[in-house]
């Protein structure tokens, strides 16, 4: 049977990740790319040869993905960042198809900060974009990750504007209030199951 593939997206703090822990919660296996692409970065041979043939050594420390100092290499520096994209996007390509054949579900998640960016919905049968206003999206990250403003900014301008992404989206959950989120995620998950009669 074709396994249905559900891409969940949106800008950093939007709440991408506390999305696709709801659909866990309805027992739909979730692929995270972002999780993925560290993994690969700290444990494939060539990924971290490619990367330190572009970065320096200084992107490994102790054989850890330094990645204080590589974010600081390519959220600033548009080239720098396609550069990083190239090597480590393929290999997360390989990585979601190998994972998606060895589940045992018919609805699957992939979870991508950068998805419509890279034309990533070709692998998705449906997407969903998660929005917040930019404002809480800046507080939740310094909350989470003691990060700068100067810092969130800088990923965000090498993301799309969510009115870009609307148009590209079939759903779109405003998280806000996170019960209204989860009783959006329970609604979609509900309509997939209803359409493909899972
Ligand atoms: C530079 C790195 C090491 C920094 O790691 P860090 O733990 O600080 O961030 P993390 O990967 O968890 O990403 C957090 C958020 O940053 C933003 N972000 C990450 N990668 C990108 C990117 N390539 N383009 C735009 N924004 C990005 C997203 O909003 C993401 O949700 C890491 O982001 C990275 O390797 N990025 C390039 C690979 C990539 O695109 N990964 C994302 C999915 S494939
Ligand atoms: N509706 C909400 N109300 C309050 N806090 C929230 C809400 N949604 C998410 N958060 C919190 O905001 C932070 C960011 O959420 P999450 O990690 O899900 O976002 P993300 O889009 O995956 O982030 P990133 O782009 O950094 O990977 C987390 O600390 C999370 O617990």
């Amino acid at each position: 049977m074709k396994t249905i593939v559900i891409g969940i997206t949106g800008g950093i703090g939007s709440g991408k990740t506390t999305v696709a822990n709801f659909f866990k919660d309805l027992g739909v296996p979730v692929f995270i790319a972002d999780e993925e692409a560290k993994r690969l970065m700290s444990t494939s041979i060539k990924l971290k040869e490619q990367i330190t043939a572009n970065f320096g050594s200084e992107a490994y420390k102790d054989g850890q993905l330094n990645r204080e100092y590589l974010a600081s290499k390519v959220f600033n520096h548009k080239e720098a960042l396609e550069q990083l994209n190239k090597v480590v996007h393929p290999a997360v390509a390989e990585a979601f198809l190998e994972w998606k054949n060895k589940q045992d579900s018919t609805l699957v998640a992939y979870e991508a900060a950068i998805l419509f960016e890279k034309n990533r919905q070709e692998i998705c049968d449906y997407t969903i974009l998660v929005v917040a206003p930019k404002e809480t999206k800046v507080q939740r990250i310094q909350h989470r990750d003691n990060a700068k403003r100067s810092q969130i900014e800088a990923r965000m301008s090498n993301q799309w504007t969510d009115e870009r992404k609307m148009k590209l989206a079939d759903f779109i959950i405003k998280n806000e209030e996170l019960i209204k989120t989860k009783e959006k995620v329970q609604d979609i998950y509900k309509y997939l199951k209803n359409i493909h009669k899972i």
